[in-house]
């Protein structure tokens, strides 16, 4: 109950319908197959909405994760990005005409910004959205091959509505980037509109049960009342008119999303990952620890806890990290509302930095648990594969990492140039205002206090010399462009360290906020674990300047290796309390009741290789 609270009446409903949990292997399907699948889950998803009443967008979700295991459905575009930037970018006239139809899922939209030759670069997109007041209609056009949409989930097959990210146009003059509200199928014939050429991008890395989709416009016509005008307005006559409010409003959809995918996609695929290897571990016996002894299970081996111990300390942190950063989004947003605007920077900064951070350890933890568990975790039913596929597509969309660190970065160089400035800093940045020690005051007691400080301490001082090797760029001759890109990899690395330590410093904030002494004496093994391997593993940048010698570094080094026997006892607990059901892991090797060999075998036998087919039958005769 550490994790789900209030969410496991909705989870246990959606259990009991038969479709979602049983019905044909996943792993057996084509792509197409797989597609269609999911298509007949949204529709059920869709009727137990209603008959169960289910409105609220946390209780969806709850549903969502038992209808959709490992996998993003069209709805996730709908729900995740086309309702929130309705509600959060339309007027209220806009809101009560599309958000009712879109919640009963009368209407299905997804939202479409990327195109064929831009994706990060926002003001590079191309899609021309002209008014033209005698028709009193928004005219969108694709004027190159580049400026075919490209990308948005739900577009390919599924989607009839979409709000479209294009430049306004009014009078020759170009207005920047807006959100237009457009209907790409009819809704009797569900066939694409005349003046839309759309379909599906092809096979990807994962993602099979989603329609990514393309979309070139040839001069179609859609009513002025489709702008969203929340922040915006183009009156009937073409005046242009804008509340004084910050030009990045238009981007409030991918910082929400940004939020979000912390916890549901970094924080959930990595403790799924975790769940499976450390389950198998405890299954799995192989080897000889001692002569004439039965083989020991490979869990016990020190290796094995090395491999996974931390990558379990690694699950509740992003875990944690994840349910801090949606609190602050929404906690930021409602300022926001109303018309308090000064966290937005913050907001988007440490939403930018999150997602690159936690979607990267992630990608890489999950991986590291299929190594873990040797050839059955290389085989589809070890359900790995899947997790890994969806969880490191986060990598890339929302923002490609390297670029959201960067973001982050540029954040965190304003700040320290205020600081420098005389300004003082506030919220996750409020440490860059205190003096740096320059010794570390780590003991073998290693405090979580103590541990954070050092964390604190390694991103300080990297950020401190990010901004100062950026000035002396500048000063040497470069202009402020080639200076940033100069020092770009130095940024990213700062950026690192900056949510290094903000995730540190929540699971620290949970750790002391826990009241039962047991459950708080494990949770403080698992945060001192998570801190040591981070020193450990980025031991350069805590010795470099002398904050940490050897010594210490050795005592860091013996700590590590103890946690892992300390942790042991615990360590399936840790994963169980995760409560992940046998339908959302979909995995043989993790299967609660342990009973993996005979249901392997279950498995290979009805690989649709293993049933009669003509032609392979004849070539191998
Ligand atoms: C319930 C929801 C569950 C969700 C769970 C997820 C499940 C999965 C569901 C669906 C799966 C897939 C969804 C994926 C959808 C997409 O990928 S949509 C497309 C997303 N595209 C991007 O993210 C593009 C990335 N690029 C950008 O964001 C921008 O172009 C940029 C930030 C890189 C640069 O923007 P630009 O306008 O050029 O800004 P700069 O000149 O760099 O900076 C100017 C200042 O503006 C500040 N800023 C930038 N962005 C924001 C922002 N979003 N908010 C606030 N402020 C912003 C920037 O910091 C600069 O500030 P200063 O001048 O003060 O330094
Ligand atoms: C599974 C999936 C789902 C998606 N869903 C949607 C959707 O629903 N709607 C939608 O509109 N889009 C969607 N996208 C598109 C996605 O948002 C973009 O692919 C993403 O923002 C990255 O942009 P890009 O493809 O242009 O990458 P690129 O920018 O081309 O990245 C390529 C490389 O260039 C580097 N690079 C680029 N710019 C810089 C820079 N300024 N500084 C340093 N390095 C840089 C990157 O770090 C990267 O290494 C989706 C993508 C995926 C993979």
């Amino acid at each position: 109950m550490l994790f789900k609270g209030g969410g496991l009446p909705h989870e246990s409903l959606a259990l009991q319908e038969k479709l979602f949990g049983a019905g044909p292997d996943y792993n057996f399907m084509t792509r197409i197959e797989r597609f269609k699948n999911s298509l007949v889950r949204v529709q059920h998803f869709i009727r137990c909405c209603a008959r169960y009443n289910l409105h609220d967008h946390a209780d969806k979700k709850w549903f969502e994760g038992v209808a959709f295991p490992n996998e993003v459905s069209v709805l996730g575009p709908h729900s995740g990005m086309f309702i929130p930037t309705l509600k959060e970018q339309g007027s209220e006239e806009q809101i009560q005409k599309w958000v009712p139809q879109a919640e009963k899922h009368q209407i299905m939209g997804t939202y479409i910004q990327t195109e064929l030759g831009h994706g990060t670069f926002v003001r590079g997109l191309e899609t021309t959205a002209t008014y033209d007041p005698k028709t009193e209609e928004f005219i969108l056009n694709s004027p190159t091959l580049t400026s075919i949409k490209w990308w948005p989930g739900g577009l390919g097959r599924t989607c009839n509505f979409g709000i479209v990210m294009a430049l306004l146009y009014i009078d020759g003059k170009n207005y920047g980037m807006h959100p237009f509200v457009v209907q790409l199928r009819s809704l009797k014939t569900h066939e694409p509109l005349p003046g839309l050429t759309m379909g599906d991008i092809g096979p990807k890395f994962g993602f099979d049960t989603v329609d990514n989709g393309y979309l070139q416009f040839n001069h179609f016509g859609i009513p002025r009342e489709n702008m969203l005008m929340k922040y915006c307005q183009v009156l009937k006559n073409g005046t242009y008119t804008k509340q004084t409010r910050n030009p990045k409003f238009s981007y409030g959809a991918m910082i929400f999303v940004r939020s979000m995918v912390v916890y549901e996609v970094a924080g959930q695929g990595l403790a799924k990952a975790c769940t499976i290897a450390i389950r198998y571990s405890a299954i799995r016996r192989q080897s000889e620890l001692k002569k004439s002894r039965p083989e020991p299970q490979i869990l016990d081996y020190q290796t094995q806890q090395y491999k996974l111990f931390p990558l379990l300390a690694l699950a509740y942190a992003v875990w944690f990290t994840g349910v801090r950063m949606k609190e602050i989004y929404f906690m930021v947003n409602n300022e926001i509302k109303q018309g308090h605007t000064e966290r937005l920077p913050e907001l988007h900064a440490i939403s930018s930095g999150l997602k690159a951070f936690t979607t990267s350890m992630a990608s890489w933890g999950i991986e590291r648990c299929r190594l873990a568990c040797g050839g059955h975790g290389y085989s589809a039913a070890s359900g790995l594969p899947k997790i890994y596929v969806n969880a490191t597509g986060g990598c890339t969309y929302e923002g490609e990492n390297t670029v959201m660190l960067l973001q982050c970065a540029r954040f965190l160089m304003n700040i320290y140039g205020g600081v420098k400035n005389g300004r003082r800093p506030s919220g996750s940045v409020n440490y860059l205002g205190e003096r740096i020690s320059s010794r570390c005051t780590l003991t073998s007691e290693f405090t979580l206090k103590s541990l954070a400080d050092a964390f604190k301490h390694r991103a300080a001082r990297m950020i401190k010399e990010a901004s100062e090797r950026l000035n002396r760029l500048q000063a040497s001759g470069n202009d402020p462009e080639d200076s940033w890109n100069l020092n770009s990899v130095v940024l990213t690395k700062a950026a690192e360290a900056h949510c290094h330590y903000y995730m540190v410093l929540v699971f620290e904030s949970v750790v002391e906020s826990v009241e039962d002494n047991c459950v708080k004496d494990i949770l403080r093994q698992l945060c001192q674990l998570l801190a040591l391997c981070g020193i450990q593993e980025n031991s350069g940048d805590f010795i470099q300047d002398g904050f940490l010698n050897n010594d210490q570094l050795e005592l860091v080094k013996q700590k590590q290796l103890s946690l892992l026997s300390e942790i042991r006892p615990n360590a399936v607990l840790l994963v169980d309390a995760f409560e992940f059901h046998d339908v959302q892991l979909g995995s043989i090797l993790g299967r609660f009741d342990g009973n993996v060999y005979e249901n392997l075998f279950k498995w290979a036998k009805k690989t649709p290789l293993n049933k009669p087919e003509d032609l392979i039958h004849r070539l191998l005769r």
